[in-house]
C-alpha cells in the first residue's frame, strides 16, 4: 500500500490587513498525498492556491498567520517543530516551494553555482566547493540542464532556462514534496513543456517523492498531475482524478471553471466557452452557506443556509447540497436550451 508523504488536516490560516481585518485565505483544507502522486490545484485569482501552498511550508510571516491544523510530512506534523527546526531539517529537505515568479528573483550578481553553494553551506557543510561543483554538474547533466549553466549569472538565462535552473536548485536536497506555484506562467509553449517534462523527471529519478502543481489554469494539469483539486474561496470544492475532473465535472464551479478556458486543448475542443459571470465572495466575510451560491446558476434557498461539507462518491470529493444524478441532468438541460 502507498504511504502518503503529505496529509493536511483542517488547515486555516489568515491574513491580518493593516486595518486590522482577517481575510480568511485558506479556509479548512484537508488533503492527502502519497508517495510518487502528483496534485494539481486550480481556481480563479484570489481563491487562495498561493496563499495554502506558502502555509504548507510551516513557516508564517506576518500578514499571514497560522490559525489551526496540521501539515505531515512522512508522519511528522511540521506545525509542532520550532522555526529553527523548520528551517535546518524541514525547508528544502522535507518540503520545497517555488514562488510564483521565483526566476525573477533570482539575485543578478551571483552566479548559478553560487545559490547552490549556499544551501549546501547551511545543511552538507563537509562538501568542498570542488564536491559541491562536482555534485551540482551531474545533477543538473541528469536533469538534461547543461552544466555550463552552473558558471553563468541569472541575466544570461532565456526565461524558460531560468524557470528550470530555479527548478533545478530548489529540488539539490531531493525534497519529499515540491510545491510548485504557477510554474509555467509567463512561458511560451515550447518553454512551459520543457518545465513540465523537468518536473516528470525529478519524480521518475526520485528527486522529489511527490509534486503539488498550482495554476489556474485546468487544461495543463491534465497534461501533469494524476489528481486535480479545485479551490474556491479559500476552501476545496472538488477533488478527482485529472480525466475526471476536465471531461466529467461534478460541482458547479468545476463545470463553469471548465467552461471559461479560453485555449481548448485537444480533446477539449467544441466545449462551449463562457466567462464565469460575478466574482469570488469577499475572504473577509465569507457566506454561511455555499460560497459559490451567487454565481450558481442551480443554487436553491438551502444552498444559503449553512456550512455545505465536502461529500464522497465513488471515490471523487465535491462540496455541492446536490447528488451527482441531479446535476448531470441539470447540466444537460442547460446545454440544451
Ligand atoms: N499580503 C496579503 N494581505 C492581505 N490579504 C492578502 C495578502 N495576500 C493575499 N491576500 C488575499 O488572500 C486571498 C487569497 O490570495 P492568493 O494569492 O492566495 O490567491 P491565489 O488563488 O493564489 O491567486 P492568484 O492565482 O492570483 O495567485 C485573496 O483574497 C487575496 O486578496
Amino acid at each position: 500500500m502507498s504511504e502518503n508523504i503529505l496529509e493536511v488536516k483542517g488547515l486555516k490560516t489568515y491574513y491580518k490587513t493593516r486595518l486590522r481585518e482577517n481575510v480568511y485565505a485558506v479556509d479548512g483544507v484537508d488533503f492527502a498525498l502519497e508517495e510518487g502522486k502528483t496534485l494539481g490545484i486550480a481556481g480563479e485569482s484570489g481563491c487562495g492556491k498561493s496563499t495554502l501552498a506558502l502555509s504548507l511550508m510551516g513557516f508564517y510571516f506576518p500578514p499571514l498567520h497560522y490559525n489551526s491544523g496540521s501539515i505531515s510530512i512522512n508522519g511528522t506534523d511540521i506545525m509542532k517543530l520550532t522555526k529553527e527546526q523548520l528551517r535546518t531539517q524541514v525547508s528544502g529537505r522535507e518540503i520545497a516551494y517555488i514562488p510564483q515568479a521565483a526566476m525573477n528573483a533570482l539575485n543578478p550578481t551571483m552566479k548559478i553555482i553560487r545559490f547552490i553553494e549556499d544551501i549546501m553551506k547551511e545543511h552538507r557543510p563537509e562538501l568542498t566547493k570542488q564536491q559541491v561543483w562536482q555534485m551540482a554538474s551531474e545533477r543538473f547533466e541528469t536533469l538534461n540542464l547543461s552544466p555550463k549553466v552552473l558558471n553563468s549569472y541569472p541575466n544570461e538565462l532565456s526565461g524558460g532556462m531560468k524557470q528550470r535552473t530555479v527548478i533545478a536548485i530548489s529540488t539539490i536536497l531531493n525534497p519529499k514534496v515540491l510545491i510548485a506555484d504557477e510554474p509555467t506562467s509567463a512561458l511560451d509553449v515550447t518553454s512551459q513543456k520543457a518545465v513540465i517534462k523537468l518536473l516528470k523527471n525529478l519524480l521518475e529519478k526520485k528527486f522529489i517523492k511527490s509534486l503539488v502543481f498550482i495554476t489556474h489554469e485546468l487544461p495543463l494539469l491534465y497534461h501533469v498531475t494524476d489528481e486535480i483539486v479545485v479551490m474556491y474561496a479559500g476552501e476545496f470544492v472538488e477533488r478527482g482524478t485529472a480525466e475526471q475532473m476536465i471531461f466529467d465535472p461534478v460541482h458547479p464551479y468545476t463545470k463553469k471553471l471548465m467552461g471559461s478556458i479560453l485555449v481548448p486543448e485537444e480533446g477539449m475542443k467544441g466545449q462551449k466557452l463562457a466567462a464565469i459571470p460575478g466574482a469570488p465572495p469577499n475572504l473577509k466575510k465569507v457566506p454561511a452557506g455555499c460560497r459559490f451560491a451567487d454565481r450558481c446558476s442551480f443554487a436553491r434557498d438551502e444552498c444559503r443556509e449553512g456550512k455545505v461539507e465536502i461529500k464522497v462518491v465513488d471515490g471523487r470529493l465535491y462540496r455541492c447540497l446536490f447528488d451527482t444524478e441531479t446535476l448531470k441532468e441539470w447540466y444537460e438541460n442547460e446545454q440544451q436550451q
